[in-house]
């Protein structure tokens, strides 16, 4: 298993070993002890997965501290490009998206720490995204941001005319208004 960091360090890719003989294929997705001996040390308590059609995006979601999610995606089937926005008020890359090919022919997983916005965008005909949280659901702390928030300047990839959006998606706030009570440095 290999750790990548992105353009913003506390964003990183993770590239596991996978194992190919002529029956397919085998890799560990998640193991603890080598997720914490890599400094990976979050508790993980929910596993999510989700089906989209090619185009749909969700997001740009996340839920206010203390309830704040860190989360470790992959991809099961198809090919999405997943997105991250740092939304820690005083950070120095405060605003910055990372974007990162997540597919089920690289296996890569994006872990995407508490203070961050996540969304995706589906590119392949359909995608399984599978993701754990080290926080459980909680629908009175849950947010969004517009996912094409002008002053983020997200590039989906994709014809923003073309994409399926949920209705509760389409209607979060901008940036600049949204609702969000954590900082650069905060210990959740
Ligand atoms: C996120 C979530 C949703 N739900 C329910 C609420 C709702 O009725 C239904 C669909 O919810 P949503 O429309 O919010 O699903 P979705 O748009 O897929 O939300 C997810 O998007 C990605 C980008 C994330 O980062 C996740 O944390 C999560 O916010 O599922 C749960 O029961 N548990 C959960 O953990």
């Amino acid at each position: 298993m290999v750790i990548e960091e992105t353009k913003i360090p506390e964003i990183k890719i993770i590239k596991p070993k996978v194992f190919t003989d002529n029956r397919g294929y085998f890799f560990e997705s998640y193991n603890q002890k080598t997720f914490h001996a890599l400094g990976i040390e979050n508790n993980f308590i929910q596993d999510n997965e989700s089906f989209s059609k090619k185009g749909v995006i969700r997001g740009l979601h996340y839920q206010l501290s203390p309830y704040a999610q860190s989360k470790l995606v992959r991809v099961v089937k198809g090919k999405i490009f997943d997105v991250a926005v740092d939304i820690r008020k005083n950070s120095p890359t405060f605003g910055q998206w990372v974007g990162v090919e997540l597919s089920d022919e690289n296996k890569h997983q994006l872990l995407i720490p508490k203070g961050f916005a996540h969304g995706f965008v589906t590119l392949s005909e359909y995608a399984i995204v599978n993701y754990k949280c080290d926080e459980l659901y909680n629908p009175e702390a849950d947010r969004g941001i517009r996912f094409n928030d002008p002053q983020i300047g997200i590039d989906w990839l994709i014809g923003l005319d073309e994409a399926i959006v949920s209705a509760k998606d389409n209607v979060h706030p901008y940036l600049k208004d949204a609702e969000i009570n954590f900082d650069f440095g905060t210990t959740y």
